[in-house]
């Protein structure tokens, strides 16, 4: 049987509403009561494996789930030895670095070298500024990274913006887009080249459907 790793948080709603298209019910991962990390849905034809959004490609690349669904952001900073079947269209965010709105850096050019950027992307965040050529402290974060400019810990950060709303109410200002992110179908790289247990009608299916659903 195959395996599908399936996103906890951000991600969750439309993944179980996109696998829920093509036949897959995972719902019950979506009834906070429920504990189990792990279903078959009730046709028997896939198991489903609930995971932080960042383990995905963890699960993947291992071969523990065959498929998964995850942001592009995840798969830029863990650069995990997965195939990437699709772009899936929906959760769309972008990875930025923003400041404070009174500092006096409008562009990532003015940042001085040697300053603070805090991130929960530390790779995304720290390929960005080697290829400025600007060195720069990475302060790596769990959450709530909009604090690290607030409380002056950092001169910057390099955040995911989705509504803007987050950076609006901390006083922070988006200077310079990194890039655009949505939710990607991956897989197995061998299982997906062998086609084992059928994994290219599901790529199938789940592209043509998000393509409907989401273009
Ligand atoms: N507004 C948003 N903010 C953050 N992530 C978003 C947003 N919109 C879509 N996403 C997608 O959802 C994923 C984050 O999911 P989640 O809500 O689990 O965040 P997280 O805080 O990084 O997870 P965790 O709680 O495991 O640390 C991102 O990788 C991104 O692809
Ligand atoms: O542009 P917005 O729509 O406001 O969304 C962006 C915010 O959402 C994410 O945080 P998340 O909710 O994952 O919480 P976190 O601070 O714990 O990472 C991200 O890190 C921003 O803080």
């Amino acid at each position: 049987m195959l395996t599908v790793a399936i996103p906890k948080g951000a991600l969750l709603k439309e993944t179980i509403q996109l696998l829920q298209q093509v036949g897959l019910d995972f719902s019950a991962f979506l009834d906070s009561s429920n504990r189990q990390l792990q279903i078959v849905d009730p046709t028997g034809t896939m198991k489903g494996l609930l995971v932080r959004a960042q383990d995905v490609p963890v699960y993947v690349e291992y071969g523990q789930a065959q498929l998964g669904i995850v942001g592009y952001d995840v798969l830029r900073e863990k650069k995990s030895a997965v195939a990437q079947l699709a772009n899936l269209g929906f959760g769309y965010c972008r990875m930025s670095v923003a400041v404070k709105q009174s500092s006096p850096y409008q562009d990532v050019l003015d940042l001085p070298a040697h300053c603070r950027v805090a991130s929960k992307s530390v790779n995304c965040a720290r390929e960005y500024f080697h290829g400025l050529d600007l060195p720069v402290e990475i302060i790596p974060l769990y959450g709530s990274v909009e604090l690290g400019p607030i409380t002056d810990m950092s001169e910057a950060i390099v955040d995911l913006v989705s509504t803007g709303k987050t950076l609006k109410e901390n006083g922070l200002v988006e200077i310079k887009k990194l890039f655009d992110s949505t939710a990607y179908l991956i897989a197995h790289p061998l299982s997906y080249r062998l086609n084992v247990e059928g994994i290219d009608h599901w790529m199938t299916q789940l592209r043509g459907t998000a393509m409907n659903t989401y273009n």
